[in-house]
């Protein structure tokens, strides 16, 4: 599977999210992804339930949301209603982890869970069948612009044989610090979805970095299987 693109709009203009919503939606993107910060989980807040909503009524691509708070399950319902296709928790912010994948999942969203840099993969040994997606947190969530966190490359690998080892089809996000220097090793390593904010929003041209960086992981891909 080529891996999916979804770049995350906490580093888009907040002033302006309808037009750079709309402008993503003849972009290779593949996903919206859109991260939610409580203040208490996270040492920072950025957005809710009808900013989300707002979102959606102008984005083409699937709404790929990061629940970055306490106890999400009491937001679940709302989060789906607003147009989430996809909700990722931490495994950090549930003790009822299985529970509440089981709720996201009966709300008819891909169930995703994220792991922050200091938690190891294999916590996810007993749940890893019922994921559709995880996330590998290469950076400490809360803020955009921060930089890589190179042991993900090693978490990636290690996550990968995990899933293979449990009969898991999770698809391996990696959020934070990506960027040209790393997606080719992210998907070698056994990444499926990249997460780009900093990279892509700040960059002259959004829509032209998503195609550019398309680009280089179709070329990296040719020149391996040669
Ligand atoms: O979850 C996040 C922060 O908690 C962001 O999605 C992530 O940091 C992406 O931004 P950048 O590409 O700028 O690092």
């Amino acid at each position: 599977m080529a891996p999916l693109l979804a770049p995350s709009l906490l580093a888009a203009d907040f002033g302006n999210l309808q037009s750079e919503t709309e402008r993503l939606g003849a972009s290779a993107a593949d996903w919206l992804h859109c991260d939610v910060m409580d203040g208490r989980f996270v040492p920072n807040i950025s957005f809710g339930i009808p900013v989300l909503q707002a979102i959606h009524r102008h984005a083409r691509q699937p709404l790929d949301v990061h629940l970055m708070i306490e106890e999400p399950q009491h937001y679940l319902a709302a989060f789906r209603d607003a147009g989430a296709a996809n909700l990722t928790v931490h495994y950090e912010a549930c003790p009822h982890l299985h529970r509440v994948i089981q709720q996201i999942k009966a709300l008819g969203c891909r169930a995703g869970v994220a792991l922050n840099p200091h938690t190891p993969v294999a916590v996810l040994t007993d749940i890893a069948a019922d994921l559709d997606l995880v996330c590998v947190m290469s950076v400490n969530p809360g803020f955009g612009g921060q930089s890589f966190i190179p042991n993900t490359l090693r978490k990636v690998a290690a996550l990968k044989e995990l899933l293979v080892d449990n009969g898991s089809a999770a698809l391996i996000q990696i959020d934070g610090g990506v960027s040209l220097d790393n997606a080719s090793a992210l998907v070698e390593a056994g990444a499926d979805v990249l997460v780009a904010g900093s990279f892509v929003f700040n960059s002259a041209d959004p829509v032209q970095t998503l195609a550019d960086l398309r680009a280089h992981l179709l070329a990296t891909a040719a020149q391996e299987q040669r």
